[in-house]
């Protein structure tokens, strides 16, 4: 499990190891792990460290002198080391040791030494981004944010490889919030801590790779955010037990699909039978049961009234819009549920049917919009988010919608944010941009019901877990098209190979 922190913390961190004279100390292993990190970037284009040609952009604080001292580093090894001044301050020591070093210095403030260390950034092999790090108050200001902008119009096979220093510059280090101009990154070598904004969107859509350089530093209190990584899905995707019966083992319910949108039921039963719980239960239209037979032969379908049966989670919502007779059935397991509280994904058409409650009514309930429909779901709720406003600031607009509406609230997205309503955050960013294309959330709904339906961990926890194996499908794909249909039948080779070794026995 990573945790994340935000800047506050890390520099609270920091602290008593300053107090106590560490200073140089810190700032002389951060910029070794960021040589380090760039000779690893230059060899990757296969490029020796004598002869290659690094551009830094150095602001006024700390993050300017460990760019710096990086620098001096490449430059003894033969590199030749152009830095952008982009402040009239600089970290005065780290300064004089790149200069000693042979490291040519340019002035942003002056117009020719500006254009002149833009043409040798674009010529360069790697640009070093040191402009701001964990010191930086909103975003670049002028005179650095454009040359930021100048140098990031580059493209394709003639754009350098851009490292950042801790952080790309201009991402806000606690909530990854971007406002201005921001060098998109191939690596980010952080220190000391990771930093939240790293792991939420739209901040980690800059960062690149993330590598932590460890600087001893005593992390205190609880993390801003956790994520999943493989180690963990090892342990937590369930395994039965040799005692298990189909019913010990977890009943999914599903309430999806329509005459209109049959698939949308199809992809998410195929999804929680590949996951390989008990039993599913589908109830829906008798046509869309035809077809699942046919698809699916081990899936209970009827078109009962789900108070009827007995599950151990509930899926409501994946194609239901306009079909009255699914519409009765998911309000049915939506008043129920307050009672019986059994864990239920409320997804796409079912969202439409949650109300807002304080009193722990929701307690049970995993809701999973996408940005637009958590807007409209604020909207219904008094709060006024705007689909821009939620993509600019998803984990906020997650909590804020996980405290008004008292459930678990998967907002999906590139990093896919789980936040509970107590205040715990997973974010999880396994996927690819393949996994944007339509029917992938109704895959999605489908793992998380049968997770949850299996059982032994808490819904926030089951809810990114469910997120990281969905992601997982498409980041194991090989690199063509992938569509929504293919992707529970990856579930099984993904699940293996996540799980590692598969003893027969369990
Ligand atoms: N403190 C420590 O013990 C360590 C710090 N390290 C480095 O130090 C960095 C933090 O250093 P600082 O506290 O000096 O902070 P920064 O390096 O982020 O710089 C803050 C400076 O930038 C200016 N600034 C703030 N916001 C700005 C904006 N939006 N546009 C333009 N200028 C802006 C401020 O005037 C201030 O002078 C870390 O990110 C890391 O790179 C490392 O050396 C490891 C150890
Ligand atoms: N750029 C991206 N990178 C990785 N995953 C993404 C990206 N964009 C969307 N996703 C994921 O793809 C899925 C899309 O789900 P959703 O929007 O509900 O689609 P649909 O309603 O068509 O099924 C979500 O799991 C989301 O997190
Ligand atoms: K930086």
């Amino acid at each position: 499990m990573l945790s994340a922190y935000s800047a506050a913390s890390v520099r609270a961190a920091e602290q008593p190891l300053l107090d106590a004279g560490h200073g140089a100390e810190l700032m002389r292993r951060a910029a070794y792990g960021l040589t380090m990190g760039i000779i690893s970037v230059l060899r990757s284009r296969g490029r020796a460290v004598y002869g290659a040609r690094v551009a830094i952009l150095v602001g006024s604080g700390n993050n300017g002198g460990d760019a710096l001292y990086a620098g001096a580093a490449l430059a003894a090894r033969g590199a030749r080391t152009t830095a952008l001044l982009t402040s009239a301050r600089s970290h005065p020591e780290a300064l004089a040791t790149f200069r000693n070093a042979g490291g040519r210095c340019l002035e942003l403030s002056l117009e020719t030494e500006k254009a002149s260390f833009c043409a040798e950034a674009w010529a360069s092999d790697v640009v070093l981004d040191g402009i701001l790090g964990t010191g930086s108050r909103g975003g670049l200001r002028e005179p650095a944010a454009s040359v930021v902008a100048e140098l990031d119009r580059l493209q394709g096979a003639l754009r350098p490889l851009v490292v950042a220093c801790d952080l790309p510059s201009g991402v806000d280090a606690s909530t990854g919030e971007v406002d201005g101009p921001v060098l998109r990154a191939d690596l980010t070598v952080t220190f000391g801590a990771h930093k939240a904004g790293l792991l939420s969107s739209p901040g980690e859509q800059y960062a690149g790779e993330v590598r932590l350089v460890d600087l001893g530093l005593d992390m205190q209190g609880a993390p801003e955010l956790r994520r999943l990584e493989a180690a963990d899905l090892a342990v937590l995707l369930p395994a039965p037990h040799n005692s298990d019966h189909k019913y010990t083992r977890g009943v999914a319910g599903i309430v999806a699909g329509s005459a209109r949108y049959p698939g949308a039921a199809l992809l998410a039963v195929a999804a929680a039978s590949a996951c390989g719980p008990g039993m599913v239960r589908y109830l829906g239209p008798e046509p869309v049961a035809a077809a699942l037979a046919l698809r699916n032969p081990e899936v209970v379908s009827s078109q009962d009234s789900p108070l009827e049966v007995r599950v151990q989670a509930w899926l409501l919502g994946p194609g239901i819009d306009g079909d009255d007779a699914q519409d009765e059935r998911a309000r049915d397991i939506l008043l129920a549920g307050r009672a019986a509280r059994i864990p239920t994904v409320v997804d796409a058409g079912a969202l439409g049917l949650v109300q807002a409650s304080d009193d722990g009514g929701n307690a049970h309930l995993v809701l999973t919009p996408h940005a637009g429909e958590l807007s409209r779901l604020l909207q219904r709720c008094g709060v006024a988010r705007s689909r821009a406003e939620i993509e600019a600031s998803p984990r906020a607009a997650a909590t804020e919608a996980a405290t008004v509406l008292g459930a678990v609230v998967l907002l999906k997205g590139p990093t896919t944010v789980v936040a509970d309503p107590l205040g715990a955050i997973y974010t999880q960013a396994n996927g690819t941009a393949r996994l944007a294309t339509a029917g992938s959330g109704d895959t999605l709904a489908g793992i998380l019901v049968a997770l949850l339906a299996m059982g032994g961990r808490d819904l926030p926890t089951t809810a990114a877990l469910a997120v990281a194996l969905h992601g997982e499908l498409a980041r194991s794909a090989p690199s063509t098209p992938l569509n929504a249909g293919m992707l529970a039948g990856r579930i099984p080779a993904v699940w293996a190979s996540v799980t590692g070794a598969r003893p027969t026995r369990e």
